[in-house]
């Protein structure tokens, strides 16, 4: 698995999805399966453009789930081909929709694949339909949790804090206490 920032890779073709994929949980793993599926069947690179650090992490509205390494290790057992890390940071946050578009070009997606709810660029200005507008695009249904809760990031997040660990495992699909697990969740626990 390559690993890149943005300006440093052109591909002549790929199969994308973009997301901070922070626990790289049950619903993120569905969407890079498709992805996968996907690029695999047109027979070029999967590839995952992510956020470091997580968007919602960076504005202080959720904790981190996952370091990028931990992030990046999971990304590559699922069979990505080329991640892309996004540096998230002041200026980064500047680009608007239409520049973050642009620069998707330099991996020329065949298809990109996303979730319900997926916003990019500026203010959040960028939805689904105006990446439609752009490239050809897929959006899957969400992915639920037993009681019909969507699954995502948020929710795990709130279910470490309240200490109900295996429901946090259950929407990851992953165990807490498996070796490459988080550093940070120690601190939750303490
Ligand atoms: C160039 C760029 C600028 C962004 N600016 C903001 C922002 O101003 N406020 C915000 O809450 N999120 C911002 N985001 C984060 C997005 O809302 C979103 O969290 C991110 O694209 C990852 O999508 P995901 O959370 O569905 O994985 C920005 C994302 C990008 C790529
Ligand atoms: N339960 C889910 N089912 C299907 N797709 C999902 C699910 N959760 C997230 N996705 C998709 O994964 C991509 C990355 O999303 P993101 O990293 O924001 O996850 P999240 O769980 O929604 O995070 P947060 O709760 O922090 O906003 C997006 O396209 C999003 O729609």
């Amino acid at each position: 698995m390559d690993i890149h920032t943005l300006g440093s890779v052109n591909l002549a073709a790929s199969v994308l999805t973009i997301g901070a994929f922070d626990g790289v949980h049950k619903g993120h793993q569905r969407l890079l399966a498709k992805t996968k599926e996907r690029a695999r069947r047109r027979g070029v690179p999967f590839v995952v453009y992510t956020f470091d650090p997580p968007p919602k992490v960076y504005f202080g509205r959720g904790q981190l789930l996952t370091t990028l390494e931990e992030k990046l290790y999971r990304l590559e057992r699922i069979g990505a081909d080329q991640v892309i890390v996004g540096r998230f940071d002041e200026d980064y946050m500047k680009k608007d929709m239409l520049e973050f578009i642009e620069e998707l070009r330099d991996v020329n997606p065949l298809e990109i694949w996303e979730g319900p709810n997926f916003r990019f660029g500026k203010g959040r200005k960028g939805t689904l339909d105006v990446l439609g507008q752009h490239f050809n695009l897929g959006v899957l249904h969400p992915v639920e949790c037993p009681e019909n809760e969507m699954i995502s990031s948020t929710r795990i997040r709130q279910l470490i804090e309240a200490g109900e660990y295996s429901r946090a495992e259950q929407l990851l699909g992953w165990d807490l206490t498996s070796p490459a697990a988080f550093q940070n969740l120690e601190l939750a626990r303490a």
